[in-house]
This record gives C-alpha cells, sequence and structure tokens, in this order.
C-alpha cells in the first residue's frame, strides 16, 4: 500500500480534544484515557497475538455478561492506547501492523475492507464515523477505513460532510463486494419474522427482496451491531440483514443468502490518513477535491469542463448543501427564503496530482472557484472487489 511522508506532528482540528499544554507533540501530552466528547471505541479487537487473543476473550466475556455495547467509559483500561515512537518508526517498514479505525463492531463490512486495505492490520472498531475520524486526529490509530459509496444504495453523505469538516486525507481507495444475509436466532424461521434490524444502507440494497418478505426495516447504526443486537436479546420475531461472517461471530443462524437485490453490490470505501501520500504517476490514480461555486447559468458547466477539456475523465460527482453559511441577503430571497442554497461539490478524477494536466486543470478551476481543497490524490483500487 501507499507508505506514508514523514509523520510530523498533527494538531487536532477541535481544541475542545486538544490539551493546551501539548506544544503540537502528541506523544507528551495527548491523553486518550481522559474521553471528551464522548468518543465511544468499542473495546473488542481482532486479536491475533497471544495477548491480543487473551483480551479479546475477556471482551467477550463481558461482553457476553452484558447485551449492551461494551465502550471505553466502562473500561477505561481496554482504550486503544496511543502510538510509541518505536510503533512509528516501525509503521514506515513493509508488513508491520497498522492500527486502522472503521465504524461499526466485529463482522461489519468495514471491518473487513479495512483487513482488505490493509491485510495485517489491527482492526478498531469506533462506535460513529466521526469517532473513527477523531482516532486518527488523535494519533490512536493510524488509519481509518469508511464507505463513501455503494453501487446499489448510492453516496454516504454523512462520510463526504465528515471529509470537509475534518483534516485527514484520502490515501487509497479499496472496493468491497457486499453480500447480505437474512440472519435470525437458531430455530427461528423466515415466516416467524415481523421485522429486520440492519444499517440503513443495508436495508435500502435490499429493498425488493425486504419487502417481499412483508418484513418491518429498522435502522441501527451497522449490519454486525444489528446481528449482535438480535443474538443478545434472543429476539424471536426479529431478523438481521448483515454479512456471513456476523452470522458466525454472534451465533446465528443464515435463512437466505445474497438477499441484496442485485448481485453486483460493491461498496467502495477510503482510507484516511493523518498525512497526504506522494502521488506518482507510476501506477493509475485517482484525485479527490470538493469544491464550490459562484451562482450562475454555466458555473457547474464551467467547472467540469475544465477537466473535459484535458480529457481528464470523472468518476464521481455529489454535491451536498454548505452548511452554516450566512443565508443570502435579502436581494436575494424571496418571500424570506434564499433563492438558491449554497453547494459544495465533491468530485474525483483519474489523474494523479502529479500528472499536469490535473495541476492545470485545479489551476483553471481556482479562477473561478469561490473554495477549492484536494481530499487526497491516490492509487485507483481497479481490481476485483
Ligand atoms: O454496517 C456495516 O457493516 C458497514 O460496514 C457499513 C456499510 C455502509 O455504511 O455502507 C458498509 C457496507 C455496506 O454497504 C453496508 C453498510
Amino acid at each position: 500500500m501507499a507508505a506514508t511522508t514523514s509523520r510530523s506532528p498533527i494538531t487536532p482540528l477541535n481544541s475542545q480534544i486538544q490539551n493546551p499544554n501539548s506544544n503540537r507533540n502528541p506523544f507528551s501530552t495527548l491523553k486518550p484515557i481522559e474521553r471528551r466528547r464522548n468518543i465511544h471505541f468499542h473495546a473488542c479487537c481482532t486479536g491475533k497475538s497471544n495477548s491480543d487473543k487473551t483480551q479479546a476473550i475477556e471482551l467477550q466475556k463481558l461482553m457476553q455478561d452484558s447485551p449492551y455495547e461494551f465502550s471505553a467509559r466502562d473500561s477505561p483500561p481496554s482504550l486503544p492506547r496511543p502510538l510509541t515512537s518505536a510503533q512509528l518508526s516501525n509503521l514506515a517498514s513493509e508488513g508491520s501492523r497498522l492500527r486502522v479505525a472503521y465504524q461499526g463492531v466485529r463482522g461489519a463490512y468495514s471491518e473487513s475492507a479495512a483487513e482488505k486495505a490493509y491485510p495485517n492490520c489491527e482492526a478498531v472498531p469506533c462506535e460513529q464515523f466521526d469517532t473513527a475520524f477523531e482516532a486518527v486526529e488523535r494519533w490512536l490509530v493510524d488509519r481509518a477505513v469508511l464507505p463513501i459509496e455503494n453501487s446499489l444504495g448510492g453516496s454516504i453523505h454523512r462520510n463526504y460532510d465528515l471529509l470537509l469538516r475534518h483534516r485527514l486525507h484520502i490515501v487509497g481507495e479499496v472496493k468491497l463486494a457486499i453480500r447480505h444475509c437474512l440472519l435470525a436466532n437458531p430455530g427461528i424461521k423466515i415466516e416467524n419474522l415481523t421485522r429486520v434490524l440492519s444499517h440503513p444502507q443495508a436495508l435500502a440494497q435490499c429493498e425488493n427482496n425486504l419487502t417481499k418478505l412483508g418484513l418491518v426495516r429498522e435502522a441501527v447504526d451497522d449490519t454486525a451491531g444489528a446481528a449482535k443486537h438480535v443474538a443478545f436479546h434472543g429476539l424471536k420475531d426479529a431478523g438481521a440483514v448483515a454479512s456471513f461472517t456476523a452470522a458466525k461471530i454472534y451465533g446465528l443462524d443464515v435463512l437466505a443468502q445474497d438477499i441484496q437485490d442485485d448481485s453486483d453490490n460493491v461498496t467502495r470505501f477510503l482510507m484516511l490518513a493523518r498525512e497526504p501520500i506522494i502521488p506518482g504517476t507510476d501506477k493509475p490514480f485517482k484525485t479527490s477535491i470538493v469544491f464550490s461555486l459562484e451562482e450562475g447559468p454555466g458555473m457547474l458547466f464551467k467547472a467540469l469542463a475544465v477537466f473535459a477539456m484535458r480529457n481528464i475523465n470523472l468518476t464521481k460527482i455529489e454535491s451536498r448543501p454548505l452548511q452554516k453559511q450566512a443565508l443570502q441577503t435579502s436581494d436575494d430571497s424571496v418571500n424570506g427564503f434564499p433563492k438558491y442554497f449554497p453547494y459544495l461539490f465533491y468530485v474525483d478524477f483519474e489523474a494523479s496530482m502529479a500528472d499536469e494536466r490535473a495541476q492545470n486543470a485545479l489551476g483553471h478551476l481556482k479562477e473561478f472557484a469561490t473554495f477549492l481543497r484536494v481530499l487526497g490524490s491516490y492509487p485507483a483500487d481497479n481490481g476485483l472487489p
């Protein structure tokens, strides 16, 4: 995978999570155990070493005792420890174990994506997407792997917004084939089910099949969390849409496999880091940017033309409302409402920032964009999902 450049200390974006004495050195002063802003890390991890395994077994016992999510607040000693300088120097060498944050609990697709992106990594579960971003910013982990779009369900808007709010860099992408199963407690049959729990994206990807089964959908934080909930509560009327792996972890039966509405169900995940990678031209690269434009006829057309005229292929465009911007002046509004809403445009294109065409295109775009940020330039995942 792509190597990082030198790992200079970062300043956390939000002063609430910055130690005032930190002097910008994350090792000397950041205290991850003192949780602020209500950060919850799931304490279980994919233990592979002996000590990790012992820890994982202990945590499993605790989880069995309690049907509720086990969080750092409940047991501070099991919080992920800050990286040591020795670990950091190891990170530069091939095959070292990176700590990679993902959203969800064990058995989530995001965990598989993290392991696909970084094969020897220690996948660190986080309750929310924001937590995963913050875990990287606070040097608790090295990377985050987060879903950004799915071939059936479309964009994961929350992560687009978080990409802008946080200052992490996209350092890679990984595509994962998503094969959903309908899971239930042992002995429960499909006809016993009245409702089904899962992540909203997963429910959307199985929309037609779940409608045919007449099941009421209930949204939860992640697919594996749904499986865990069904198992721990011994639910008889509810199933979960989750992975085969989640069925094994939580001891559920697989009532149906491949229940996604289309067999080609692929989610694209982004790999995020504190430092950007140095873009190359030795292999296919992609670049992700976000920009805003003045309101006016043809502005978006003009913006996209900077790529077309240089023969740069766009692979994705997403628009999101520009939040927290003051509403337009009264001259611009009709009956007290703004005449238009300001938008941000997220664009992915097939070129490296090391490519002169990309540099010229962005130079051109800057001439009339009101805001422009490069989110990352990274090797494209053109392999089989
Ligand atoms: O809930 C999970 O298992 C996740 O990893 C999240 C997620 C998503 O947010 O899109 C990831 C892949 C699938 O598309 C469904 C759910």
